[in-house]
């Protein structure tokens, strides 16, 4: 990382922002504007990570996600942000669970984290997808009381499917168990299921404890020295991701909104290649290519001056419309990528233990298709060459290579990859291996 001048870009930020682009604050943006006139600074001082809580329904990811800003920010670390605050939806309240993802961010002495708080409930999968998407690495966690549960699985395959290569446990609610023997079985399956999704289930730091108790400041031995625990295992088991900074620029856009005065702002994660305020770029997918230039960029609430792989962050896009641009597309270095309308790809069918279908399928089965921030229908079926390809039958389980037709072209490239869903279930995981038609 290159820590930025800081003089400079104040001088900067002192001229040019008056409001904050990142979409927590979308709305309550002044709050944001310190009282000198602008807005504080993000600093590269510390290598940045992208990390977040994954795995089942009401295992604990919420209140871990507190008890984590609450312990840090007793150490100087972070800003604590109470459960109310990321389950902050009126349905979410109401229902008790996390619909959309959230961001938080800490730091410990070694790192700045990105943290993103997804949902655990099937039905909203797609917002954990698109979590995990912007992850470099992940915290599962799992309810002591249950064990490993559909979405453990599912959750585990998802990360490893968009790239996700390190994930901490944390055995949450080890408050109501009472049996240490318990514990022990919850550790050895976790390791078995770890291995069974290739990561590396031997040497995977597990914590157990309560983020309840942290998050309530009590019983210390369970509570807080275990956040202590958890965070310093981030540290020091999840790598660093190599940054792309050397590629062309990849912004695969999360949301989009509006700032009055100020224009249109597209938020997500910085796929790889480095902008600065003033760079030329294209956006492309759903049938557009379009021209432009970033105006501004905002992390956590702080100006930056340019943005760089990694980064979780907000452009300020010149002279677009708000219906414009929409999640999916992506901002690129003009001619950098192609939006694609066919392509040739390798997919593995998941099981019906891993949540997939119970029956085969045949040429022309149209499930809904999900890369970086994009999805749309694609029609499925088999290369030129195969035999009686109207017979043909894939089985749950199968790895197969496929053609895939999309009803809406999204910008691909051989490597991307992506998943297929159909009826709120996971189907498919695949990697792009050959672009066959691109938009016009
Ligand atoms: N006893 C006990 N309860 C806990 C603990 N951690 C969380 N809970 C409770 O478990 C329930 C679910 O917690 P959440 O943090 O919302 O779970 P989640 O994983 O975020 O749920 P979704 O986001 O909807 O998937 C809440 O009632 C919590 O208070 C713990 O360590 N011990
Ligand atoms: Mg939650």
């Amino acid at each position: 990382m290159i820590p930025l001048p800081l003089a400079s870009c104040r001088a900067a930020a002192g001229l040019l922002s008056r409001a904050s682009l990142f979409p927590a604050c979308r709305n309550t943006w002044l709050a944001h504007v310190s009282r000198r006139g602008y807005a504080d600074l993000y600093s590269r001082d510390k290598p940045h990570m992208n990390i977040g809580t994954i795995g089942h329904v009401d295992h604990g990811k919420t209140t871990l996600t507190a008890a984590i800003t609450k312990v840090l920010a007793d150490r100087g670390g972070a800003k604590f942000t109470d459960y109310s605050q990321i389950d902050k939806a009126p349905e979410e309240k109401a229902r008790g669970i996390t619909i959309n993802s959230s961001h938080v961010e800490y730091e410990t002495d070694a790192r700045h984290y990105g943290h993103i708080d997804c949902p655990g409930h099937a039905d909203y999968i797609k917002n954990m997808i698109t979590g995990a998407a912007q992850m470099d690495g992940a915290i599962i966690v799992v309810s002591a009381t249950d064990g490993q549960m559909p979405q453990t699985r599912e959750h585990l395959l998802l990360a490893r499917q968009v790239g996700v290569k390190k994930l901490v446990v944390f055995i949450n609610k080890v408050d109501q168990i009472s049996d240490p023997e318990m514990l022990e079985l919850v550790d050895m399956e976790i390791r078995d299921l770890l291995t069974t999704y290739n990561f590396d289930g031997e040497n995977t730091p597990i914590i157990m404890g309560s983020a309840l108790a942290a998050l309530e400041g009590r019983e210390d031995a369970i509570g807080a020295s275990k956040i202590n625990d958890l965070v310093d295992a981030c540290d020091t088991w999840l790598d660093l991701p190599e940054r792309d900074l050397e590629k062309p620029f990849c912004l695969p856009v999360e949301d989009v909104f509006s700032i009055s005065g100020r224009g249109t702002v597209a938020t997500g994660r910085v796929e790889r290649g480095i902008a600065t305020k003033g760079t030329e770029v294209e956006i492309i997918g759903h049938g557009q290519r379009i021209k432009t230039t970033l105006t501004g960029i905002e992390m956590f609430h702080k100006e930056l001056d340019r943005a760089q792989a990694g980064d979780n962050l907000g452009v300020l896009l010149r002279g677009l419309k708000r219906e414009q641009i929409s999640r999916g597309q992506v901002i690129i270095a003009p001619g950098t990528m192609q939006s694609v309308k066919k392509f040739q790809a390798q997919v593995y069918i998941l099981t019906k233990d891993e949540g997939g279908r119970y029956t085969p399928f045949m040429s022309n089965y149209k499930p809904q298709l999900f890369a970086r921030t994009a999805d749309t229908t694609v029609a499925l079926s088999f290369p030129e060459g195969t035999p009686d390809p109207e017979e043909k039958m894939v089985m749950p389980g199968d790895n197969v290579d496929l053609i895939c037709e999309l009803v809406h072209d999204i910008a691909m490239e051989p490597g991307t990859r992506f998943t297929l869903r159909e009826g709120g279930k996971t189907i498919g995981t695949g990697i792009v291996t050959k672009i066959l038609v691109t938009a016009a």
